[in-house]
């Protein structure tokens, strides 16, 4: 590597900013191994004088974490220092970051003070967080606003008062790239003392260009980006972790720089944000989203079979997805479903394309993607037999309340059969699933539920969407009802059909081999 970026990491700060509940004691320490995982420089976890609670997750994770610099947040103002400096205490590397405002706007209506007054605040704060430790970073909030030569006067006397790191942030996520390297370029030249210090960049996202305002920062020179995983953070939250360390990850050879990001813990640590946040990622996101290595179109999965790199400039594996996708759906062609079928163990002669293509198309039509199993029920049967769903549901009936134990009675009708069954759980749904398990004799585990709504208040209807395992297998069903217990038994019992399906096919499959 050429030179380093540092990546400090700011989820369990910045990023917590934004959750509409905060996270517990325990929520931050199985996310702070997460985030050590991935070996990032620093990870600013928390601002100790905040609460006692956030105090104590402080100390938690810095008694707890080795490996990066633990760094808290504090005001420059005494108690703010000592809350921070404390909570670090037990931290094997410890750096306290202190911060003021120094753009005219925030001097003048949020903290009334003048630049000179604020400039003093900054110098008594980072001397008395060097009582703690060596490692002090100091913040111009609002930098990105705030006329170059206050922000040279103020970062000469922070450097001299004792701060190591200089970060200047944009705040308010306003700049272009341009103006931000400007302003890099600016400080490194006319900073008498910035050899001293470590430049850093904190961009928010309100205009969609934190990651590219935090690159064009480091073309200038700055080496320390800070991020956060899923870019979550105050409104439209932070720079992406995952995205700025795929870029100097992959652009080495333009940039110049690198850094020590093990890229393969991305995709984990990225699930696990979503997850305990309940900030969930959009499909599209670059690097850790659900389509970000899918290929869904004829031309491109054609390419992709030929040569990977024809439409991925990195390899899943390399930020920790297990594979890539190729979607089967009406904008494939002929090539995947011919790669699709000889990796289940077909040949050619098994099947005629021209009229498998034209059952492949309707079916796609019909119901967006499709399956493995789809496409063997096409070759073993000639026809689509989704109409003839095996699991009618008749009825359902739940009950729950804040007193006692949620239950559930559901009636199938299988075939010419009629069976009910009553389960009780820790909420209406799991009763209903339970009650569908002893009908159907089969257990699936459950790896996605997620519920929505469609619509517009209070006639919006409820909608599941659930991948489900069962031998190995994954099914995905879904369920739409004004009830959100019907919906989610809809989306159950479509899972059940699928598994009856393809345990019908593969039985027929079985018996064509031994006839
Ligand atoms: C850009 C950022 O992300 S900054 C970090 C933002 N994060 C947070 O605010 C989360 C943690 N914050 C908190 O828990 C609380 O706001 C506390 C404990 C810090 C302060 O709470 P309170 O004392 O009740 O004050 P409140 O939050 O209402 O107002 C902030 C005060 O701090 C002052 N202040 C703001 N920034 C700074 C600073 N960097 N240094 C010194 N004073 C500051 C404000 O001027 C205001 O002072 P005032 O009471 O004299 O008007
Ligand atoms: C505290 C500072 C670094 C901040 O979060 C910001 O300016 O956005
Ligand atoms: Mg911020």
């Amino acid at each position: 590597m050429q030179d380093k970026v540092w990546i400090f990491d700011t989820t369990l700060r910045d990023g917590e900013q934004a959750l509409k509940a905060s996270l517990t004691e325990e929520d931050k320490i199985l996310l702070a191994h997460t985030i050590s995982r991935l070996n990032v420089d620093v990870m600013e976890v928390g601002f100790p004088v905040s609460s006692p609670a956030d105090f104590r997750a402080v100390q938690r994770i810095a008694r707890e974490i080795s490996g990066p610099s633990i760094c808290g947040l504090a005001r420059a103002v005494s108690k703010d220092i000592e809350a921070c400096g404390e909570a670090l205490r037990p931290a094997e590397k410890s750096r306290i970051h202190t911060f003021i405002a120094t753009s005219p706007l925030h001097l003048e209506h949020k903290l009334r003070m003048s630049l000179d007054d604020a400039t003093e605040m900054a110098v008594k704060s980072i001397k008395l967080a060097r009582n703690y430790t060596d490692d002090v970073e100091f913040s111009c909030e609002d930098a990105s606003r705030t006329p170059f030569d206050d922000l040279c006067r103020v970062v000469e006397r922070a450097i001299d008062a004792g701060a190591s790191t200089i970060n200047l942030p944009d705040t308010v996520g306003y700049v272009t790239p341009d103006e931000y390297a400007a302003m890099i370029r600016h400080i490194r030249n006319n900073v008498p003392n910035i050899d001293k210090a470590r430049l850093s960049v904190h961009c928010h996202n309100d205009l969609g260009l934190a990651v590219a305002n935090s690159i064009a920062a480091v073309q200038a020179g700055a080496r320390q980006i800070e991020c956060t995983i899923n870019g979550i953070g105050e409104r439209a939250g932070n720079c992406s972790l995952e995205e700025a360390a795929m870029i100097l990850k992959m652009r080495e050879d333009h940039l110049q720089v690198g850094c020590d990001i093990r890229s393969e813990e991305i995709y984990r640590a990225s699930r696990q944000v979503a997850k305990i946040c309940n900030m969930p990622v959009q499909p599209n996101k670059a690097i850790v989203g659900e389509n970000a290595f899918a290929h869904s179109s004829g031309i491109h999965q054609d390419g992709v079979l030929k040569a990977q790199n024809t439409y991925e400039i990195m390899s899943p594996e390399t930020v920790g997805v297990p594979n890539n996708q190729l979607n089967m759906t009406s904008r494939s062609g002929r090539h995947v479903i011919e790669h699709r079928l000889s990796e289940l163990g077909y040949q050619k002669s098994d099947y005629d394309m021209d009229s498998l293509y034209e059952s492949f198309l309707a079916l796609a039509d019909q119901k967006g993607t499709v399956y493995d199993y789809d496409l063997e029920a096409m070759i073993h049967f000639n026809q689509i037999t989704d109409k003839d769903d095996f699991y009618q549901l008749q009825f359902v009936n739940a009950s729950s309340n804040s007193q006692s134990i949620a239950s559930a009675t559901v009636g199938i009708a299988m075939g010419e059969q009629l069976k009910q069954e009553a389960a009780t759980g820790n909420g209406p749904v799991e009763a209903a699933f339970l009650a569908l398990e002893r009908i159907t004799g089969k257990a699936v585990d459950i790896v996605e539920y997620n519920l929505d709504a469609t619509g517009q208040g209070a006639s919006s209807l409820g909608q599941v969407d659930m991948i489900a395992k069962y031998d190995g297998r994954r099914y995905h069903g879904t369920g739409l009802a004004a009830d959100v217990v019907e919906a989610s038994v809809h989306a159950m019992v479509h899972v059940y059909n699928l598994i009856h399906r393809a345990a019908k096919v593969s039985s027929l499959k079985q018996q064509r081999k031994a006839g």
